[in-house]
């Protein structure tokens, strides 16, 4: 069995509980709330500017030429093409998009976004793409089972979403970051090999948690208290 085989192996509950989460299923049914929408979209715009900081660090650790251009183009995809599914969302929730750029990030951002950057800017180019494959991978994972489950049309209030993520070109990009892993994995240590599926398991981790911050709402703990004005 291939390393990425065995990594995915390892992640599968994880796979499956971000897939039955109540955000994905929200999804699915089209019930899923305007405010957590709106707090995932906030979240979600300040982590792909980290996943494209991730990807950078990868085109400093690599030599190659085709690697350089994996990493550039996942960048130019978050760039022009991100964008859609998080449009869609913000129209279901009645807001425009420009208006939840630039919010600071929740625990579990900030947790997800660190474990991102200190893992790609301190490791290897193998651990570079341990720590940033866990995004596309259940994303495609979720969006290929809700093409097959819930079979959507135009009408589906996140039709867009669901196809974005369920039937594009994502999988050919997979492909290509998971060869690579793999033929990083057979020249790495053991050690090596450890710190890749160490990342890799916690970045599956985080983006349950991601889910499961939008649909709590999740926010630091203490907050400033907001005193009634009286007189
Ligand atoms: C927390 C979180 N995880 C994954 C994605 C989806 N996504 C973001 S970048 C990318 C790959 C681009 O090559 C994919 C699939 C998201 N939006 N938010």
């Amino acid at each position: 069995m291939s390393f990425s085989q065995q990594l995915r192996e390892e992640a599968d509950h994880i796979f499956n509980a971000c897939y039955n989460h109540p955000f994905i299923q929200g999804i699915a049914d089209g019930t899923l709330g305007k405010e957590q929408l709106i707090h995932y979209v906030k979240q979600d715009f300040e982590y792909l500017n980290a996943i494209m900081q991730a990807y950078a660090f990868g085109i400093t650790k690599s030599s190659r030429r085709e690697d350089m251009e994996m990493f550039n183009t996942s960048i130019s995809f978050v760039l022009n093409s991100e964008t859609h599914p998080h449009v869609n969302l913000c129209n279901v929730a009645g807001v425009k998009y420009e208006d939840l750029q630039g919010y600071p990030l929740a625990p579990t951002a900030q947790h997800y976004t660190r474990h991102m950057l200190n893992a790609s800017q301190s490791g290897t180019l193998g651990e570079v793409i341990a720590v940033v494959l866990p995004c596309p991978y259940i994303y495609l994972d979720i969006g290929e089972r809700l093409v097959k489950e819930v079979n959507p049309d135009t009408s589906h209030p996140f039709y867009e979403w669901i196809t974005f993520y369920g039937v594009q070109t994502e999988e050919v990009r997979m492909y290509k970051y998971l060869k690579r892993l793999d033929e990083l994995a057979e020249a790495a240590t053991e050690e090596e090999r450890k710190r890749m599926k160490e990342h890799f398991m916690i970045s599956c981790q985080l983006e349950y948690m991601f889910f499961d911050m939008a649909y709590t709402l999740q926010n630091w703990p203490v907050q400033k208290q907001c005193t009634a004005v009286s007189n």
